[in-house]
């Protein structure tokens, strides 16, 4: 389970003196049960205002989304979300931030334990459940606040530039892992970025948003085969890829920089 669907959903912002912002016109979006979908587009097009729309951190001032049919009206355990900065609770061990949701539900802390206990072993953090945030790297915190967005088996994972604070280096071994976990896991994933390079890698399907306001302006199927690794950046379909959506997000990198001037 897990089949997003957004349908005409916009989102304007009251300007702080001025007229409104139109962060987002109506989008039409339907992200499969299990599926990896990307949304790129410049600073500013509306990727995170998309993103907090369906996690139910806000509301749209059109339209509507539902997942699996259940229209989204706040934010549930449902649907899992990972930001750019980790948000772990300093003052909780690794373990019981990745094991909070699920005390949160009523599960015993036996349990929690246990369950945080296997997600971080999936992320290669087994032996760092009984330390504190702050002990940890970047990436480290990250993998931590995966396990975390995993642990109430959520239909939907949503990902907010989760690596974009990370050096490359890491950020690439971040990816091979978030892929992994999805061939196990076959959550369905809607991942933001403005990173061309890793949205090939990563998704299915991109979506590639305008300039602000952000609508859909084109979407491409990533047919390219699984499981990936990182040879897949070698390859002459990718290159032909990169080539494509660059010219289309270019183009509105352009028009974000002629807004704000
Ligand atoms: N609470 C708010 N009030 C007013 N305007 C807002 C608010 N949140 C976002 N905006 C505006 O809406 C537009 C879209 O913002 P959003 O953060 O969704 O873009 P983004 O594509 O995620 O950008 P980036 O890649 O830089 O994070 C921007 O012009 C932003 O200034």
């Amino acid at each position: 389970m897990g089949k997003l669907e957004i349908s005409g959903v916009g989102r304007l912002y009251a300007g702080a003196r001025g007229p409104a912002i139109e962060a987002l016109k109506p989008i039409d979006l339907t992200v499969e049960d299990g599926e990896f979908v990307a949304l790129l587009g410049p600073s500013g097009c509306g990727k995170s205002t998309l993103l907090r729309l369906v996690a139910g951190l806000d509301r749209p001032s059109s339209g509507r989304i539902a997942l699996d049919g259940v229209p989204v009206e706040g934010p549930s355990p449902t649907r899992g979300m990972v930001f750019q900065q980790p948000a772990l609770f300093p003052w909780l061990t690794v373990r019981d931030n990745v094991g909070f949701g699920l005390i949160e539900q009523g599960r015993s802390t036996a349990e929690a334990r246990q369950a945080a206990d296997d997600l971080l072993a999936q992320v290669g953090l087994a032996e760092f459940a009984g330390h504190f945030p702050k002990a940890l790297s970047g990436g480290m915190q990250q993998r931590a606040a995966l396990a975390r967005a995993l642990a109430p088996n959520p239909a939907l994972l949503l990902l907010d530039e989760p690596f974009g604070a990370l050096d490359t280096q890491t950020r690439g071994l971040m990816q091979e892992l978030l892929l992994e976990v999805w061939e196990r896991r076959r959550k369905t994933v809607l991942f933001v970025t403005h990173d061309i390079e890793e949205a090939i890698f990563l998704a299915s399907r991109i979506v590639v948003l305008t300039a602000r306001p952000g609508r859909v302006k084109a979407v491409t199927a990533v047919d390219l085969p699984r499981p990936r690794d990182y040879h897949l950046r070698t390859q002459p379909e990718f290159y032909a890829l990169r080539a494509e959506l660059t010219d289309l997000v270019r183009d509105e990198s352009l028009r974000a920089a002629a807004l704000a001037s």
